[in-house]
């Protein structure tokens, strides 16, 4: 099995103004500084409104900093969006596509996220791309066949361990205080990661992630479970001291 270097990630979503993303961000990159050698990667992914001056108080620290979102296209008319090279121009060298918030409420689809995973990695940009089943489909017992079909679309024929991570993302464990249990990760994980490497020569490289009401209490559990590279934290990726909790759960 090839050596994978845990990544955790918090996804701010639409929340932080400036005093408090800048907050958050100067006490990871103090706390990283201080720390020295890690364990994992750290990613957060700020709203764009703060992506930039993220990038500029994390800089020469651990902390790599990510958008939420991308368009398709390089620039054009498409009011509101963000294209991957302006966010690679204000410091960011990740951007996470296909969040189920982006899927439920902008339709987006399997199609599009890969058109957008293609569009951070023409940008230089790592694309996190996440899948993930509802509980509706859950209770079908169809996850494993929604979260492959996710995978088969969304991520490109270009993808490879370097510019791509998975974060799987059960709807029904986001921002809930659901978890998903250890046996049902482990799973979906495996099922994953049997996808990838069918499909990638370096298909075990892929760093997959688990997110869904990861907390301190929870973390070292879900992270010790096999095919678990990492996490995307929501909610407990805005306070510093739970997330660097997190970040220290990483073996
Ligand atoms: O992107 C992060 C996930 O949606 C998880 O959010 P959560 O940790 O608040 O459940």
């Amino acid at each position: 099995m090839s050596q994978r270097r845990s990544l955790i990630a918090g996804n701010w979503k639409m929340n932080c103004l400036r005093a408090d993303g800048l907050a958050i961000a100067r006490g990871l990159a103090e706390r990283a500084k201080t720390k020295g050698e890690l364990a994992c990667d750290i990613l957060v992914c700020p709203p764009a409104t703060l992506v930039s001056d993220v990038a500029g108080v994390t800089t020469g620290s651990a902390v790599n900093v990510g958008g939420q979102d991308c368009h398709v296209a390089v620039n054009g008319a498409h009011t509101g969006d963000i294209a991957a090279p302006m966010l690679a121009d204000i410091g960011a060298t990740y951007v996470l596509v296909g969040h189920s918030e982006r899927r439920a409420d902008h339709g987006e689809s399997s199609t599009v996220i890969r058109q957008k995973a293609m569009a951070a990695h023409d940008a230089g940009l790592i694309a996190v791309v996440c899948v993930g089943e509802t509980e509706q489909e859950r209770d079908l017992d169809a996850t494993l066949a929604v979260v492959n079909g996710q995978i088969a679309v969304s991520i490109p024929e270009g993808a490879s361990a370097v510019n791509t991570v998975v974060a799987y993302e059960p709807v029904w464990a986001i921002g809930t205080g659901r978890t998903a249990s250890v046996a049902e990760v482990a799973e979906v994980h495996a099922a994953i990661r049997a996808e990838l490497t069918a499909r990638f020569d370096d298909g075990d490289g892929f760093r997959i992630l688990y997110g869904g009401s990861v907390k301190p209490s929870n973390a070292a559990e879900l992270l010790a479970v096999p095919n678990v590279d990492g996490a995307l934290v929501g909610g407990a990726s805005l306070k510093v001291d739970d997330f660097w909790q997190i970040i220290e759960s990483c073996a």
